[in-house]
């Protein structure tokens, strides 16, 4: 390595100048390189290429479908630039991918599958944009949004629980607009409250009702590790959750970096959110000690409070909108380590009371009306994930499956459900 990038520093510099010679470089990973290589005299002159915008995706679409237009394959209902539209943050190589891929979809169409042999009727295939549309669900961009792992954090829909969480859902999304609409340093809000009281779901309904275009979730407990730390370059709108399940068994150092980079790439887009689910977690805290990452809590405080002077640069140029969400459940650890102030607001997600119950049981329709009613009035300062649990473990002792029961076909047994109160509150 040394070796190569000597040679490389001496190709460049050389014994004598060598005029009217231009030396470009590419990379995937700036961050990688030797400094000594990006000096001035060498490699000085740094421009980031970023995913296409709009009317770029409309020129690639154009030059990719080029020849089948020319060839009369293009279908008269292939809309280029509604495809450009649908096609936020597909990188040109992606957009390429698509039109292959809606090629492949025209072919098939073609295709005797009883007889391959048979020849395919090659002057009447006709790419549509149906094929497109195909295409597009079979090609997603890497750095893409996933609904679906948003949907993930709240796999059973997402339930009104309350007046007091509809207040905090609206005001963070005053601060969704906020973010988008003015440009200035991050804004920060924590959500903390009782474990399973709903924050983590709360933050991606957020991130759903937003209507990001890129969202990405970050969590192994739900089957997203593929989703990890991903570069996020020049998007036009972010959305990561960094959460400590994407992260079991990394070391310190590992995850302090990963988290750093995260930031980093976020603040390079022009519009992101990044969400720190169970911060308690990510600085590994435990109460016995205590005990809790001194680094990664420098990593967040770094990127909370003092951004780099590169962050600064895209901000003060208009260039970098970021909303960081913040959940946890011990907000005094957080006030002792002094990261709770690092946020600009805090809400405090609360535990149903009877009537936020009364109104999640309704929703849910689990009960016939009377034992409705029965059943809220035995629930208080609940937490929303021990009512699920409840509601699962009654249909167990219904000998019923939960999805009998979440999908309305059968109601549950109030005795049994009061049965499962009484052992789960006596625990
Ligand atoms: N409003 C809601 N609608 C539907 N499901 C919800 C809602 N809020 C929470 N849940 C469900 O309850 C469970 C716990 O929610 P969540 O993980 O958001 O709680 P949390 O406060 O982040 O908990 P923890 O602090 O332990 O991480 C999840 O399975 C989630 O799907």
């Amino acid at each position: 390595m040394m070796i190569r990038l000597t040679l490389v520093n001496f190709q460049i510099d050389g014994v004598e100048a060598l005029n009217n010679v231009l030396v470009i470089g590419m990379t995937n990973r700036m961050d990688m390189l030797d400094e000594a290589l990006l000096r001035s005299g060498r490699l000085e002159v740094h421009i980031e290429i970023g995913l296409p915008d709009e009317a770029g995706r409309v020129q690639i679409l154009h030059i990719h479908t080029k020849m089948m237009k020319e060839n009369s394959f293009l279908a008269p209902d292939v809309n280029l630039q509604e495809l450009a539209a649908q096609t936020k943050n597909y990188s040109g190589a992606e957009l390429e991918g698509v039109v292959k891929s809606a090629t492949s979809y025209a072919l098939n169409r073609h295709l005797d599958i009883e007889d391959l042999s048979k020849p395919v009727d090659e002057e009447n295939i006709k790419v549509t944009m149906d094929d497109f549309l195909q295409a597009l669900r079979e090609v997603k961009p890497a750095f893409g949004a996933s609904p679906k792992a948003l949907q993930n954090c709240r796999p059973k829909g997402f339930v009104d629980c309350g007046d007091r969480q509809n207040l905090i859902y609206q005001r963070i999304m005053f601060l969704v607009d906020q973010v988008s609409n003015e440009t200035g340093p991050p804004v920060t809000c924590l959500l903390e409250g009782p474990s399973g009281s709903g924050k983590t779901a709360l933050a991606a309904t957020i991130g759903i009702d937003s209507n990001f275009p890129y969202v990405k979730i970050v969590s192994k407990a739900r089957s997203l590790i593929s989703f990890l730390f991903t570069f996020i370059k020049m998007l036009p709108l972010v959305f990561v959750q960094v959460s400590a399940d994407t992260m079991a068994g990394l070391q310190e150092s590992t995850k302090a970096a990963r988290i750093a980079k995260v930031f980093e790439d976020a603040y390079k887009s022009p519009l992101s959110i990044v969400i720190l689910d169970n911060i308690e977690r990510l600085l590994e805290y435990s109460e016995i000690g205590p005990r809790f990452s001194n680094m990664i809590l420098q990593t967040l405080l770094i990127y909370l409070n003092h951004l780099p002077k590169e962050v600064c640069f895209l901000i003060t140029q208009e260039k970098s909108k970021l909303l960081v969400l913040g959940t946890t459940s011990e907000l005094t650890f957080l006030k002792a380590v002094g990261l709770r102030k690092a946020f600009s607001v805090t809400y405090d997600v609360p535990l149903l009371r009877t009537e936020d119950a009364k109104k999640v049981l309704k929703q849910l329709n689990v009960f016939s009306d009377d034992d409705m009613e029965e059943a809220s009035k035995a629930l208080n300062d609940i937490p929303i994930k021990q009512l699920y649990f409840l509601i699962e473990m009654a249909a167990q002792r219904d000998g019923r499956s939960k999805e009998t029961i979440y999908n309305r076909k059968e109601k549950l047994n109030l005795n049994h459900f009061f049965d499962c109160l009484e052992e789960v509150t006596e625990n």
